[in-house]
């Protein structure tokens, strides 16, 4: 991110108050995948909290090593280089505003789709002009993601007992399945730390939920993420590199009618003297897919929490929303929308 004037960017973005104590919160669900118990560890956490570690997966070190050199060699060139893969459209290159209602960030960024059949401009540019060594490293990352993504949406199906362990899976296993990945490179910046020790925090991704089904985060070995606990207070996820988080997203509350939480969660900036690097999938189905509660997690129609929507009148509604707006209000039976 080329900054002219640091302190006007700073003026544009979002000071928030926080507490002055910046503790890590020790009991994030870890989860390893070879352990028997995994099902029940999943269904535990994903309850609870709606996020989980995942440990012991088999994805090599170097394929989230080789991905993150090539992700900053993209970030370390000049802006005009990097403005050329912008604006998001939603997909492509963007910096400071996240989406197009008004929401802004510490935070520069790559959205693509997964989907090469989605025909958007700077999605074709992207893949024709990312350098082989990044578009190679892409792949091979985007590829272990996807089945690391299905493998674990077969032990929540597992542990939710409904019949068909692939119920979640097939949808983003599916050709169509529309799931994107995101790269996000939030850079450091002394003057914020300056403010975090008085207990004010910049803003590097505002509070949300994930739409899609589920997402699967990796970052470098920096703080920043915070995730919301069921007492709405904020809890500072401890990083690190070697293991993959994975959140609840939207479409999974209402296809589990709510008993797995779609969790809240933000960067902030601040905590941490170097820059953080996430890369996120985000696991989606076709866009013409129906969501709704299943009928096995419903017994009586009239406890069935949610309507049924397509993903893709829900995206359209979602790309309508701020981030922080409570989109799932649109599934809800009583919304009348
Ligand atoms: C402000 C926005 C950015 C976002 C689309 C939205 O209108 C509301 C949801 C945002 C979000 C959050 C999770 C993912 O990072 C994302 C790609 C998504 O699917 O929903 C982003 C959207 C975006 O950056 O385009
Ligand atoms: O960058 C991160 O660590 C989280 C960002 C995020 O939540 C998102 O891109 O949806
Ligand atoms: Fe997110």
């Amino acid at each position: 991110m080329v900054v002219v004037s640091q302190r006007a960017a700073l003026n544009e973005l979002v000071v928030i108050k926080t507490c002055k104590c910046s503790s890590m919160f020790t009991g994030v669900p870890e989860v390893d995948l070879a352990n028997p118990e995994a099902k029940t560890l999943i269904l535990k956490a994903c309850q609870e909290f709606g996020l989980f570690k995942v440990v012991n997966h088999d994805v090599p070190f170097e394929l989230m090593n080789n991905l993150e050199n090539e992700v900053m060699k993209f970030f370390k060139q000049g802006q005009f280089e990097k403005d050329k893969a912008g604006p998001p459209d939603p997909y492509g290159y963007g910096s400071k505003r996240i989406g197009t209602n008004g929401d802004v960030g510490w935070v520069e960024y790559l959205l693509l789709n997964t989907n090469p059949d989605v025909i958007s401009p700077n999605s074709l540019l992207l893949f024709h002009q990312t350098p082989p060594n990044f578009r190679g490293a892409l792949e091979h990352y985007i590829f272990a993601m996807k089945k690391m993504c299905c493998e674990v949406l077969e032990l929540m199906a597992e542990g939710l007992g409904i019949g068909g362990r692939n119920v979640f899976s097939k949808m983003v296993r599916d050709e169509r399945s529309d799931s994107c990945f995101r790269v996000n490179h939030y850079p450091a910046c002394p003057e914020l730390q300056v403010q975090a020790l008085s207990g004010r925090n910049l803003i590097g991704f505002g509070e949300h939920t994930d739409p899609q089904i589920i997402s699967v985060l990796r970052s470098n070995n920096t703080s920043g993420l915070q995730i919301c606990l069921q007492d709405g207070t904020w809890a500072s996820i401890p990083p690190d590199h070697t293991s993959f988080f994975i959140n609840v997203g939207d479409l999974l509350q209402v296809m589990t009618n709510g008993r797995f939480k779609s969790v809240k969660h933000r960067v902030i900036m601040g905590e941490s003297t170097m820059s953080r690097v996430s890369m996120i999938y985000f696991g989606g189905p076709p866009l013409n897919e129906k969501i709704g509660p299943l009928p096995s997690l419903v017994s009586k129609e009239e406890e069935s929490l949610y309507k049924e929507l397509t993903w893709r009148e829900y995206k359209n509604a979602v790309y309508k929303s701020r981030l922080a707006d409570n989109r799932l209000s649109l599934f809800e039976k009583s919304s009348g929308q």
